[in-house]
């Protein structure tokens, strides 16, 4: 069965729209997993509900955490989690979801019990052998390089060279669990350039937060010392990076968009829409309401390295095919590994609508043209399908496959995305 479309709407005039966000996946599911495996029991507030979120949780309860929701929407959620100890004999569902398959196999492998990995079709195709080939090397069985696999510990840390320029995830995922691996664990990158560096300092910063200590002074070296994850209050940043469609709607159609509670200070690489997107033409300015991005109805085209912030290319990429010059993003072949082959998927996708893109090395060229509807393919990846929706604004016709795949973490899009348009009320 063919998967539903979506008309995406084309907007009519300016949007003009306050547009709140809910927390972060990078930071809920790294404070979810910081929570179970802590010295008592926490809170993590104003966590995100969505596939991703659900499915960590869901493995950090077969894994022997208690959790409790309260104050539950649609897509928030206040956790209370009493951590227990780590209990082998589960299965784990990580979805497509990267933080789950990246973060959770550490600290499965701090029990004795075998513990089983699968999830969608898709994720069987994204690279893991880095990350389970360090567990191994770090003491634990581990009987596959890619899902489905099976981990059994316990290891006992110590030091580890790996290659983590195929994904910052699999450093992360090491450096979240090590302070409970007997010996802590020294991580050495050997490799080109590691992608998402913000998304490591946003690691460090919250094992910091829960009284690890981490010395990251050396380039390319991470010591994680051995010792209690202390439990705490913790709350939950809104997504900055899944503002990005929605400040993008501000500039295609000349209008804008105000995201409430934009932190002041973050590790999120969603902050780096703030130079990107004025490099683009758009007004960027914090209010008392929020970070307000106005546009003009132009677009310029940008060059711009998107190595650490990788996981905005979708909707740069699409903003790109709307603008009025050419542009060319470096620095993230890595993204072909990512839900989808990033890539191939907006070249196949924006031509497909008559656009004009090509796939380079570590990146894409955009040379704009005009564009007219059709289906939009979404591959199973949210950011794919928002991308879809942004060009839906200023192209009629455009059909977005699948818009219920922008669950994975924003499961209210399309309400949200019609809200937005219809403005203030
Ligand atoms: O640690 C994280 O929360 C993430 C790291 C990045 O992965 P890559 O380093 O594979 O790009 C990012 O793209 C992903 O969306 C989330
Ligand atoms: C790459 C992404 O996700 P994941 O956490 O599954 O790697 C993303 O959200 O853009």
């Amino acid at each position: 069965m063919s998967a539903p479309l979506w008309p995406a709407p084309t907007a009519t005039e300016p949007v003009r729209a306050t547009v709140s966000l809910p927390g972060s996946k990078s930071v809920t599911n790294r404070a979810l997993l910081l929570a179970a495996l802590a010295d008592g029991p926490g809170t993590v507030r104003l966590a995100l509900r969505s596939r991703d979120a659900d499915l960590m949780a869901d493995a950090l309860r077969a894994l022997g955490a208690t959790m409790t929701p309260s104050n539950e929407s649609a897509s928030s959620v206040d956790w209370a989690i009493t951590p227990g100890p780590v209990t082998g004999g589960a299965r784990i569902d990580v979805g497509l979801a990267g933080t789950v398959m990246r973060f959770v196999p550490p600290m499965a492998a701090l029990g004795d019990g075998e513990v089983f990995f699968d999830g969608d079709p898709h994720a069987r195709k994204r690279p893991m052998g880095t990350i389970l080939g360090a567990l191994r090397a770090l003491g634990a069985d581990v009987d596959n390089d890619a899902l489905p696999f099976t981990v059994r510990g316990p290891l006992t840390g110590g030091e580890v060279t790996l290659d983590a320029s195929g994904s910052s995830q699999f450093l992360s995922g090491l450096l979240l669990t090590a302070a409970r691996f007997e010996k802590g664990v020294t991580v050495r990158h050997a490799g080109p350039p590691i992608p998402s560096q913000p998304h490591i300092q946003m690691t460090v910063q919250m094992l910091r937060e829960h009284g690890v200590r981490v010395d990251d002074s050396e380039p390319d070296v991470w010591r994680v010392e051995p010792g209690p994850i202390g439990a705490r209050d913790f709350t939950v940043e809104p997504d900055l990076s899944n503002a990005a469609p929605f400040l993008c709607a501000a500039m295609v159609t000349g209008g804008t968009v105000t995201i409430p509670g934009w932190p002041a200070a973050t590790t999120q690489p969603g902050d780096q829409l703030r130079r990107l997107l004025a490099d683009m033409g758009a007004s960027v300015e914090r209010t008392p309401g929020g970070l307000a991005v106005s546009g003009t109805g132009r677009v310029t085209g940008i060059e711009a390295d998107l190595r650490d912030v990788a996981e905005l290319t979708p909707t740069i990429a699409a903003l790109a095919a709307l603008a009025d010059s050419p542009s060319r993003i470096s620095g993230v072949a890595h993204i072909r590994g990512h839900e989808t082959d990033r890539l191939a998927a907006l070249v196949a996708e924006i031509n497909g609508l008559g656009g004009d893109a090509s796939e380079t090395d570590d990146g894409l060229e955009i040379r704009p043209r005009p564009l007219h509807g059709g289906v939009f393919h979404s591959y199973d990846d949210h950011r794919m399908a928002t991308a879809g929706a942004v060009l839906g604004l200023a192209v009629p016709g455009v059909q977005v496959e699948n818009i219920a795949t922008t669950g994975k973490t924003l499961p209210e899009f399309a309400t949200m995305w019609a809200d937005m348009l219809e403005g203030p009320r």
